[in-house]
């Protein structure tokens, strides 16, 4: 059983994450995750913070000399801006009197649209700071790190390859029918602004951030991510917390700021009639089965069929706008206007990634549940038995 875990505040000294269940001998380096936190740190229309603010990996536990040793995996991604935060996030207890200024005074105007206000009620805070810290976005980055295991390990037993990319910012979207970026186009994806694959579409998404930036507020949008090369019956029909449609929209909607999840054609298939829905069977020209189309995005009965695999996210706006909504101070029960910190404009682009990294870990546990194995040679070995065990009549 693959599981994970992470800790951390995003202002505190490091996230940690912990991956739990992996086997021996997934390549993985420092380098390659601080080469995938870069990837989450790219967007236009992200805040300042990004610019100043660098991510120190080290990996504390479960891996030796380039390859992981079966045990738990822990990573720490140490904060370069702590030595700011350090008294404003002291673990021990500090003299009241340094919690002053822009950082350490008390947050009593909570913001609309983030945790700030029901946390305060919920944990029984007097002030905002406990509970914007642990809620920040900023948490995503120890589970990218943990996605790059993941990817490892899915690309090294069944080469299994992902993409992720953004499809919509504000009322910008890629034109429905544009062909799929696939597992060779992701260095064009990292190089574009907002992480697009049309062009045309990247050019009037940049320009909807522009103004939106000039008006003083803020964009969602939505991310897709593809899996290419999945192996078909990861996932089960047989209850409905293994189904992995439901177990793909379960961690796409744990992403901050998601509110809608889409596996292929989504909710336009829901307009469709029947005969215009489904992905009929047929033999290519080698005598393969295939999907005749693909809007069940690779998944039939909560299991992979073998098709692209192709889940969407849409995120709302960033809740922190700039030209401050109506709230309460709760100091004194009367209207104000919302705390506001630096924020970002827009971070669909940086969304895509982490969805991405956590469509990863679901297909990495998923896989390991259909195969097994403690090291990486005995669950290929596994994979490799079952797809040659499949009747000639059903490949
Ligand atoms: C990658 C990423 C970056 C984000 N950056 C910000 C930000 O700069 N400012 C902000 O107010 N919210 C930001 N958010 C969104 C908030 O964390 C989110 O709106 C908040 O947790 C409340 O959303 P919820 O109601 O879905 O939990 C970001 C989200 C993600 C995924
Ligand atoms: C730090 C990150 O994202 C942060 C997520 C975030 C939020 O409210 O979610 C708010 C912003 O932080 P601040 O309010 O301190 O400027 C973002 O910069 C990150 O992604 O690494």
């Amino acid at each position: 059983m693959l599981r994970w875990l992470t800790a951390g505040e995003s202002h505190g000294p490091a996230l940690v994450a912990m991956l739990e269940g992996m086997p021996a001998g997934v390549q993985v380096t420092t380098t390659q995750i601080g080469d995938a936190l870069a990837r989450r740190r790219l967007g236009y229309g992200r805040g300042a913070r990004m610019k100043f603010e660098q991510d120190e990996v080290s990996i504390l536990g479960g891996v030796r000399h380039g390859l992981t040793q079966g045990g738990p995996i822990a990573i720490e991604i140490g904060n370069t801006e702590w030595p700011k935060w350090e008294k404003v996030m002291a673990a021990d207890p500090v003299d009241p009197s340094v919690l002053v200024g822009a950082r350490g005074a008390a947050l009593t105007r909570p913001r609309p649209g983030h945790a700030d206000l029901i946390g305060m009620t919920k944990y029984g805070f007097d002030e905002a700071r406990p509970v914007l810290e642990r809620a920040s976005a900023r948490e995503t980055a120890a589970r990218v790190a943990l996605g790059v295991v993941a990817a490892g390990f899915l690309e090294q037993v069944a080469g299994v390859r992902l993409v992720s990319h953004v499809v919509a910012i504000g009322e910008a979207e890629v034109p429905e029918g544009t062909e799929l970026p696939g597992p060779d186009d992701v260095s064009h994806l990292d190089a574009d602004p907002v992480r697009c694959w049309d062009a045309a579409s990247s050019a009037a998404m940049v320009a909807e951030i522009d103004q939106c930036h000039k008006d003083g507020d803020t964009l969602g949008g939505v991310v897709e991510v593809l899996a290419y090369g999945l192996p078909p019956g990861l996932g089960s029909y047989v209850q409905s917390d293994r189904r992995l449609d439901a177990r793909l929209a379960g961690v796409l909607m744990g992403i901050q700021a998601m509110k809608g999840v889409e596996v292929g054609d989504g909710f336009r298939t829901a307009r469709r009639r029947g005969s215009q829905a489904h992905d009929e069977i047929e033999r290519d020209g080698e005598g393969d089965l295939r999907r005749r189309t693909n809007r069940a995005g690779g998944v039939e009965g909560g299991m992979t069929n073998g098709e692209i695999l192709r889940v969407r996210a849409a995120m709302k706006p960033i809740s922190t706008v700039p030209r401050a909504l109506d709230t309460i101070d709760t100091t004194t029960g009367d209207a104000a206007k919302a705390i506001h910190q630096r924020s970002d404009v827009c971070a669909v682009p940086p969304a895509a990634v982490v969805a991405e990294a956590m469509v990863a870990l679901v297909l990495a546990q998923a896989l390991l549940e259909k195969v097994g194995g403690d090291s990486v040679a005995e669950s290929t070995r596994n994979l490799a038995a079952y797809l040659d065990a499949v009747p000639a009549t059903q490949r």
